[in-house]
Order: C-alpha cells, then sequence, then structure tokens
C-alpha cells in the first residue's frame, strides 16, 4: 500500500461518537464532492448504527457536476440516508441542511425537541468552512459540552437546532487501495504519508482517459484524446514538467517537483471541474479491495495455523542458560 496513514486521535474520536451517538437525531457525513465514495468513512455505519445519514457533497463547484449528479442518486437510493451537494462557501447553506434533516427525522425540531446533529468528515474537506457559513461566519455559540470529551464542540445554529462538531477522522487502514490515492491527493492525508510521485502518477492515470481536455487546457499539451490516454503516465509527468519549467540543470525534468505541481494545482482547482471517482468505478474498487482484504485474512490465518502446527511441543531450557 503506498499510503500510511497514522490517523492519530482516531480512537479518542471513535470514542466521543460512541457516547454521544445515543442523543444524536441525525449525522450530516461531509464528503469531497471530488471523491465522493472513498471520502466516506467505511466505519461510520457501525460508528452511529442506524441513524439517519445526511451526506453532504461538499465542494460541488469544482467537482464534474454530471458525477455529482450520478453520486447524489446513488446515495439517495441507500436506506435512512439523503444527499445533497454544495459549496461551503455558498452564503445559506443552513435552510437545506435542516430541511434535509427535517426530512431525515420528522418528529425533531422545535424548542421542546430540537434537533440534534452529529457532523463528521475527513480532514480538509471543508467542515469548519461548512459550519463557519452555517453558523454565520462564527456568531454561533461554541463551546466544550459538559461531561464529554473536549474533542467534541456543540454549536447552537438556532435555538432549535444543535450540532456537534467532531475532529477530522480518518480510519485505521484503506481497504479500498484507490482510495488511499485519491484522499492524498485531495490533501485528506498528510504530505508525509505518502510518495507525492506515485500520487500524481496514479492521478495523471485516471486524468487522462478521463480529464485529457482539462489536462491539455491546463499544461498545454498537444497530445489529442487518444495519444494522450495511450501516453505512459511517467511521461506525461515529465512532458508537464518541462511545460513547467521543473528542469534540473543538464536538462532533466525534476519529476519531484512535477509531482508537487500535478497535486497542487488539483487541490486548489487550477485544472478544472474534476471527479476522481463515479459510483460504479468506486463500487468495483471497494469489492477488489475486499477480496484482497479476505486474501490477506486467509494467509495470515494460514501461516498462523502452520506455525503453530509446527512448532512441536516446547524444549525445555537447557541446564545453565
Ligand atoms: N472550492 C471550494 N473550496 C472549499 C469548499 N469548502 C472548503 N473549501 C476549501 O477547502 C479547504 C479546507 O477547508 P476546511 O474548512 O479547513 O476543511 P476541514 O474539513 O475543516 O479541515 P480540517 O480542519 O483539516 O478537518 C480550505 O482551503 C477551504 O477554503 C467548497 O465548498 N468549495
Amino acid at each position: 500500500m503506498a499510503i500510511q496513514w497514522f490517523p492519530g486521535h482516531m480512537n479518542l474520536t471513535r470514542k466521543a461518537i460512541a457516547e454521544r451517538i445515543k442523543d444524536i437525531d441525525v449525522v450530516i457525513e461531509v464528503l469531497d464532492a471530488r471523491l465522493p465514495g472513498s471520502s466516506a468513512n467505511p466505519l461510520l455505519q457501525e460508528l452511529t448504527g442506524h441513524k439517519p445519514r445526511l451526506k453532504v457533497l461538499n465542494k460541488q463547484d469544482v467537482a464534474d457536476p454530471a458525477r455529482t449528479a450520478q453520486w447524489l442518486d446513488w446515495y439517495n437510493a441507500q436506506p435512512e440516508t439523503r444527499a445533497v451537494a454544495l459549496d461551503a462557501s455558498e452564503p445559506a447553506p443552513t435552510r437545506r441542511l435542516i430541511e434535509a434533516c427535517q426530512l431525515l427525522a420528522p418528529g425533531r425540531g422545535g424548542m421542546a425537541k430540537p434537533m440534534r446533529v452529529l457532523i463528521c468528515g475527513v480532514p480538509n474537506v471543508g467542515k469548519s468552512t461548512l459550519i463557519n457559513s452555517m453558523s454565520n461566519k462564527g456568531q454561533a455559540k461554541t463551546g466544550d459540552e459538559a461531561g464529554v470529551t473536549k474533542l467534541e464542540q456543540r454549536i447552537v445554529l438556532a435555538d432549535d437546532f444543535y450540532l456537534w462538531d467532531t475532529p477530522g477522522m480518518l480510519w485505521p487502514r484503506i481497504a479500498v487501495e484507490q482510495s488511499g490515492y485519491n484522499l492524498a491527493v485531495s490533501g485528506a492525508v498528510g504530505r508525509n504519508a505518502y510518495d507525492e510521485e506515485l500520487v500524481a502518477l496514479e492521478f495523471l492515470r485516471y486524468a487522462q482517459r478521463n480529464y485529457a481536455g482539462h489536462l491539455r487546457e491546463r499544461y498545454k499539451l498537444t497530445q489529442d484524446d487518444a495519444q494522450m490516454a495511450a501516453m505512459p503516465d511517467d511521461e506525461l509527468l515529465e512532458a508537464i514538467g518541462r511545460k513547467r519549467g521543473a528542469v534540473m540543470s543538464g536538462g532533466r525534468v525534476n519529476l519531484q517537483k512535477a509531482a508537487e505541481i500535478v497535486i497542487t494545482d488539483f487541490r486548489i482547482h487550477n485544472l478544472g471541474r474534476i471527479t476522481l471517482e463515479t459510483p460504479q468505478e468506486y463500487e468495483e474498487w471497494f469489492r477488489q479491495g475486499m477480496e484482497a482484504d479476505a486474501l490477506r485474512q486467509a494467509k495470515k490465518d494460514a501461516r498462523a495455523k502452520s506455525k503453530k502446527g509446527g512448532r512441536g511441543p516446547r524444549k525445555p531450557p537447557e541446564a545453565g542458560t
């Protein structure tokens, strides 16, 4: 696996969610609309049980709109789930989110039964931006809840709408390899957790087949779609490095620098509206990831079994040792 991540406070966040969840009416999971499958926490269902879920596909302004529509249909077809797409810097996303929560938990609302919402998401997905724009640029009351771990903050958005914020949470292991790459290129994973060249190459491999025009425009490349799709990814990275002046003395392209340029361009949206996965692709990657996981586990079990069986009776320690 090319991505090594260290989910740090993951266990504490998990504990905080487990403590809080019984008093929660709706769980909002903020997703990156450019990777709506990969940025979803595979442990969320386990952590939140059957609580209704609202998937917010954030950063829709920089995602491929046709694919965002596909993902909304895909999530809306799941039980106890609704999905909306938005741009966290929209002036008033609150109304839409409150309405979506009310549809998911129709019994809640009003002063007697305020809506209690837990919000979570991977780092860098835009959770803070969304909360700030929902709370009218920081006017909401924030503070640690008594008796709750300091990892959580309660934000009062209205007298009948409470939001509990959780820190950006990752999960212990990425079973879906492609998700690791997509999370890395999006900025959800710290820079020292992955090899930038590998991540940039993986991104280019996808973009050259699906968004050739975006690459051509940004990097002034001359290849047509078919030529671009057929280009080896390292040659493409080299061509981009050359176009962008990432050249060392002697004329060789600095591939590390070229990789950084590509990753940054994706992160700061210089490449146009790109979504790195369709629901069908994600389902396939997920299936492959689960299969690989099962195989890995079977091998591990077989090794443990043969170790146990082959060890034989333990010898008594020799005299003098
Ligand atoms: N284009 C666009 N950029 C966004 C949107 N929401 C957030 N961003 C940008 O994404 C970056 C990360 O946003 P944050 O709100 O800090 O993300 P976060 O999820 O709170 O990140 P952590 O604090 O690491 O958990 C910032 O540069 C934001 O300006 C959005 O809807 N559209």
